[in-house]
């Protein structure tokens, strides 16, 4: 590996010539070295392309399924995900990440297979996931971590290292770019997590409860950061929070115990609300009258 450029080199990360070998990361980082491979400027040419489930099935232990030959199809845009608890959500998107690899079927985008050997890594660079656990990378400030991310995902060091800077700024983290990232409060940490998604300019970003444990401020800077990004990125949001989705979502999807239990634009499914509920009520309302509730 080639060391970075000079302006980086004053950065313990970028000094190392083995960062993978150095810090022990969070569980997609462990995966590191058959994922890195350098990026090209074509990757990103097409933006549109759909993440698709094909007759997917997944269970942790055998005999309990938790998606039983799902079909799906997201949409390009930003698609909200909802869903009790124990519905699939984060082992949908862990799928789509391929972190997680299905027991039959197919998960892809566009034609890349997640689980094809020969298209996992270029799989991997067009997907952005923020896992609902993020974990610090002991002894990594915070935006080192983030350039680490970057880097991971096939980015040179320089241009990491460049990228970070403009990633913790969209997520307002630039004051505490240099602590270090397991000082970090539980909502800044998410938003570190979501700068890390961003950082390598993904085609789909799967973001697993983006806004859990943010202060309203900085939901409101997630809703402006993911309105900026969406006309170029496509956005999953795994959430229980209803009360802005029509301010960020184009469409909804709701998953109850491994199957979609709607799938939709907005208004159809503000529909689903029985008449005469007040406007602020509609999204708890609907999706009340579509989930069975938790397993
Ligand atoms: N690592 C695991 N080992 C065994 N079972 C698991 C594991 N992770 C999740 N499960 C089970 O798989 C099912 C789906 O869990 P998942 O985390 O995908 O749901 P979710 O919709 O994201 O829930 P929540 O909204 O609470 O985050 C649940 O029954 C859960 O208990």
């Amino acid at each position: 590996m080639t060391r970075p450029a000079t302006s980086c080199s004053s950065s313990a990360w970028l000094s190392s010539t083995d960062p993978v070998g150095r810090v022990p990361g969070p569980e997609w980082w462990d995966q590191a070295p058959c994922l890195r491979s350098p990026l090209s400027r074509a990757d990103h040419l097409d933006k549109a392309v759909p993440l698709r489930f094909t007759d997917c099935s997944f269970a942790y232990r055998a005999g309990v399924p938790v998606l039983d030959c799902l079909t799906l199809e997201f949409p390009s845009g930003c698609t909200v995900l909802l869903g009790p608890n124990g519905a699939g959500k984060s082992t949908l998107l862990s799928l789509g990440a391929s972190v997680l690899a299905p027991a039959s079927g197919r998960v892809q985008l566009g034609e890349l297979s997640s689980t094809e050997r020969r298209h996992r890594s270029e799989y991997r660079r067009r997907v952005g996931w923020l896992p609902q656990h993020i974990k610090p990378v002991p002894s990594l400030t915070v935006r080192e971590q983030a350039a680490y991310a970057g880097w991971l995902k096939g980015l040179s060091k320089s241009e990491a290292w460049e990228r970070s800077a403009k990633a913790l700024d969209r997520v307002r983290l630039t004051e505490l770019a240099k602590r270090r990232s397991h000082e970090l409060s539980g909502g800044q940490m998410r938003r570190l997590g979501i700068a890390q998604s961003l950082i390598h300019d993904a085609q789909v970003v799967l973001l697993d409860e983006p806004t859990a444990g943010l202060d309203p401020v900085q939901r409101g800077v997630f809703r402006e950061l993911v309105g900026e990004l969406s006309e170029s990125v496509s956005f999953v949001v795994s959430t229980h929070q209803t009360e802005d989705l029509a301010d960020i979502y184009g469409s909804v999807i709701v998953f109850d115990r491994g199957q979609v239990a709607f799938q939709g634009s907005v208004p159809d499914f503000f529909a689903q609300a029985p008449e005469g509920i007040a406007v602020e009520r509609r999204a708890e309302s609907a999706y009340r009258g579509l989930v069975r509730g938790e397993v």
